[in-house]
């Protein structure tokens, strides 16, 4: 039986894996301790050049990224790798590294084509919903979500697209999270079946494999499927994503080593399919939301969504009823509810003067409705709910995504058969 042993790397830093060399072509600048680039005016001017000829670098037929990157690191001693040409089983593959909050320096911008920020590697899923969600786009991958979020409030991305829900996995708290945090509206929401494969080197079988690493949404996608699986017996560990988990396996030439990622990933980084629609369920869908740094004006000729935010102070009672009932009333139907511990409330100590006070948690709640902002019911409801409510934001009015599932939902069959070679 398969020992489940999930690593969740720290923020900003590689997973829990031994001897992982940093990313080929990655640009290591010089920054302050809170990771910003600082310096004097010589020195942001020279991040600025090699931010900007980072980002020449992510267009996909960028020729001069490469001398301005060697011109960067003559002027201020930057680590840099000058071959971002990646080498993997033999074929040459130019991809973008993704963005680490020391680049996130504001940068002039050229080009006219709309620069849309995921979290991942290129193969990943994000990137799918991202050019989905703006086909023709410059994907711009990032190592983190915040990354994300500060790409689009730095002007260095127009938009970004991270994911919040999947079928199986449930909310991606991190996000909503960085939803409060940051000012970023939800513009639009795109929703993409997710049909994950397991990869490994050439050569490879399952057998063979001790431990298979991936996204913890992916490996929590995946995991009956994995611990049915026969002839798989392996830990699994948490990678930031689930192309970069592929890369990973494939830079270091990993034997031991399986991944979970898309089949696109397979063909980016030289990697075999050692099973294919290893998803628990074939319906696996992931939600993704496009941000903004402005909100969009919200329209009544088409379906529209609004997701809002709440909080109410431990006053009140059955204020969660009434919320819900202000919607109700007005046949405004609710496709999500979800709340999330905000911090927790020390309360006063009993009588009994034990000295260990209890602590309660206070709630943000996170709901979705099917209207516009822009329709009177919408407006007269979040009059009510604001007087029930201590803190009410509305995170954004957008189109919903009408795109039928059934067209793009992997092909293999749910429970039991997917197919392994
Ligand atoms: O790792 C990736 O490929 C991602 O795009 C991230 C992510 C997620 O965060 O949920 C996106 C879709 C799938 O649900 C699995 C992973």
């Amino acid at each position: 039986m398969a020992v489940v042993n999930i690593v969740k790397p720290p923020i900003g830093q590689s997973p829990n894996l031994q001897g992982r060399a940093p990313r080929r072509g990655s640009v290591v600048v010089r920054s302050s301790p809170q990771g910003a680039v600082v310096g004097n005016r010589t020195e942001w001017l020279t991040s600025c050049a090699v931010l900007s000829s980072k980002v020449a670098a992510l267009a996909p037929h960028s020729t001069n990224g490469h001398l301005a990157l060697a011109a960067a690191a003559a002027s201020n001693g930057a680590v840099l790798d000058l071959d971002p040409v990646k080498t993997i089983n033999g074929s040459a593959r130019n991809l973008p590294a993704p963005l680490r909050i020391a680049d996130l320096s504001p940068a002039p911008m050229h080009g006219s084509e709309l620069r849309v920020a995921y979290q991942g590697m290129p193969g990943a899923y994000s990137e799918k919903a991202s050019v989905k969600a703006y086909p023709g786009s410059d994907a711009i991958p990032c190592d983190q979500f915040e990354v994300a979020f500060q790409a689009v409030e730095n002007w260095i991305a127009d938009r970004a697209v991270l994911p919040v829900e999947n079928s199986l996995g449930g909310s991606i708290h991190r996000n909503y999270d960085l939803l409060l945090r940051h000012r970023l509206h939800i513009v639009g929401e795109v929703q993409l079946p997710v049909h994950h494969c397991l990869l490994a080197l050439p050569g490879v079988r399952k057998e063979d494999v001790t431990r298979v690493i991936s996204h913890p949404q992916a490996l929590a996608q995946c995991e009956h499927t994995l611990t049915r699986m026969a002839g798989l017996n392996a830990a699994r560990e948490a990678f930031d994503d689930t192309a970069g988990a592929a890369e990973y396996v494939a830079a270091n030439g990993l034997r031991d080593t399986a991944a979970i990622a898309s089949s696109r990933a397979a063909e980016l980084y030289g990697m075999e399919v050692l099973a294919d629609g290893i998803q628990d369920d074939s319906g696996n869908v992931t939600r993704f939301v496009m941000l903004a740094r402005e909100p969009i004006v919200p329209r009544m000729d088409l379906p529209f969504k609004t997701s809002i935010v709440f909080a109410h102070d431990k006053e009140g009672t059955s204020v969660l009823f009434k919320v819900l009932s202000a919607f109700a009333f007005r046949d405004i139907s609710l496709t999500k509810i979800d709340s999330r511990p905000h911090r927790p409330i020390r309360l006063a100590a009993d009588d009994a003067g034990s000295g260990t006070a209890p602590k309660q948690f206070e709630y943000m709640f996170y709901v979705d409705f099917q209207a516009s902002l822009a329709d009177p019911r919408v407006q007269n409801a979040l009059a009510e709910v604001q007087e029930f409510t201590s803190f009410l934001r509305v995170l954004g009015s957008y189109p919903m995504d009408m795109t039928p599932m059934a067209a793009g939902v992997a092909s293999s069959d749910s429970s039991s058969a997917y197919s392994s070679s």
